[in-house]
């Protein structure tokens, strides 16, 4: 075991997600009072893959991509994560994606470990055909190392059913048969889940229904902005809709929209559905993404990238709610500052597991090969979105801290009694916990 000193394992994170989760980790073993053996036993994936994916593009020309995947822990379970597809992806976000996993399912407690994927690539610079390639090469070459039993991807940042459905369609081909319980998040037809398209927004409007009954808001009468439009944004304005929020701009990375009134979110919906962007919907101003963070709404959501509220954008935010859709979408710098001013913070381990709890329910209907229908997927989610809240918002109330150490300290809490119980800690003092 390492001996050194946490602190000077972490030194300073700028707007790294690795080094600012480990920081968070590190906190987090400490309030508990746990041995710092912990924190270093949870800083490290147990497994990083890196491959190179080279592609041949319709000019003849190859351009050869790098993926990475990385399964954190998997003393709960088989790894579970999604893969994205993004310029900006690094082994680091793609190390710290894979801890906030494990922590998720730990809060959520779902038999499952911590696992993520991605590949540096811009996938609006591939035709359909190299998109296709790009996603068969990439699960051909990570295949030694997932399986329905081992690690099971899904989608993440600029990756869908359809190309959910193209890596499972190659893993078929190299094992020799049909094996549905590989990924999630796949079209239906081919044995993913009803109601896993709509989850993460699903839950994450869960999560703030209970945070506006805990802080006596009435949604009826709330206002909301949105930074993301794609699959978690979107779903989450349609339930912010339903709910009788009314949500005054958006933004994607096309640009922002406002309209201080409230937007038509059905036909928002049906404009994006129909491949258009945010910033050509008409009749409603044009906002930038610091100008919607600074809007006196009631719900902030970052649905989109990391590192957006930051000690740059978060002095402006007046919002009551922040509820983090995203991964890693506040630096600490930007905590910080919101946790000042005292807005409720949703961390984001908490309000987007909905996706992977959907995606849960989706492999136990492959392993069972018996599928549910929509309204069993979304009671159970709800059950399982409300049972996490209230155990963070206890822990919060009980160690008088904020919401996100609170989840950290849920998530490790749950992973240690799993380390305790396989043998990995041996004569540790868990009493406190
Ligand atoms: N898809 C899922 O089930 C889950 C996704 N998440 C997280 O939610 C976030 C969004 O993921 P998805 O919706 O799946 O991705 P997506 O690829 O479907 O949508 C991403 C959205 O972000 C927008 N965007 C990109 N750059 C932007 C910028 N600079 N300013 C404003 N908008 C920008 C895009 O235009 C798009 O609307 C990510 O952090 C992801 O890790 C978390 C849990 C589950
Ligand atoms: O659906 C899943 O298994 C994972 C979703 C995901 O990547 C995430 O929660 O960040």
């Amino acid at each position: 075991m390492e001996k050194h000193k946490a602190e000077a394992d972490i030194a300073t994170h700028d707007q790294n997600p690795y080094k600012i989760v480990k920081q968070l980790l590190s906190e987090s073993v400490k309030q508990l009072g746990l041995d710092e053996s912990i924190y270093h036993i949870l800083k490290k994936p147990m497994r990083v893959m890196e491959v190179s994916i080279p592609i041949r593009k319709e000019d003849g020309s190859v351009e050869n991509y790098t993926g990475y995947r990385s399964q954190h822990l998997d003393v709960l379970g088989p790894c579970k994560g999604g893969i994205r597809f993004h310029p900006s992806v690094t082994l680091d976000e793609v190390k710290a994606l894979s801890i906030w996993m494990s922590l998720k399912s730990a809060i959520i407690e779902l038999p499952l470990g911590g696992g993520k994927g991605g590949v540096i690539v811009n996938p609006e610079d591939l035709n359909q055909r190299e998109l296709e390639e790009l996603s068969r090469s990439y699960i051909r070459k990570i295949t030694p190392v997932i399986g329905p039993e081992k690690d099971i991807p899904a989608p993440d940042m600029n990756t869908t059913p359809e190309i959910m459905a193209w890596m499972i369609d190659e893993y078929d081909k190299l094992r020799g048969y049909n094996i549905p319980g590989l990924i999630t998040g796949k079209p239906i037809i081919i044995g993913g889940s009803e109601g896993r398209l709509d989850a993460t927004g699903r839950g994450v409007v869960i999560h703030i229904r209970e945070a506006a009954n805990a802080l006596n808001i009435d949604l009826s009468r709330a206002t909301a902005a949105l930074q993301g439009f794609g699959n978690v944004g979107s779903a989450t304005a349609k339930f912010l809709h339903e709910s009788g929020v009314k949500v005054v701009a958006v933004t994607d990375v096309s640009g922002g929209i406002y309209k201080e009134d409230g937007l038509n979110i059905p036909a928002l919906l049906e404009f994006i559905g129909e491949g258009n962007v945010i910033a050509d919907f008409k009749e409603c101003e044009s906002i930038s993404n610091e100008e919607m963070f600074a809007l006196p709404v009631d719900i902030l959501i970052p649905a989109a990238l990391e590192n957006q509220i930051t000690s740059e954008t978060a002095p402006s935010i007046k919002a009551k709610i922040v509820a983090e859709a995203a991964n890693g979408p506040t630096t600490p710098e930007g905590n910080k500052i919101l946790e000042e001013k005292g807005t409720f913070i949703i961390p984001d381990i908490l309000c987007n597991a909905g996706g992977v709890t959907v995606s849960y329910f989706e492999w136990v209907q492959n392993t069972m090969n018996y599928y549910w229908k929509e309204d069993r997927v979304n009671k159970e989610l709800e059950e399982k979105m409300i049972a996490a809240f209230k155990r963070v918002y206890e822990m919060k109330e009980n160690k008088g801290c904020e919401m996100r150490q609170a989840a950290y300290m849920v998530g490790i809490r749950h992973l240690v009694l799993a380390l305790q119980a396989r043998g990995w800690i041996q004569n540790g003092d868990l009493s406190k916990l």
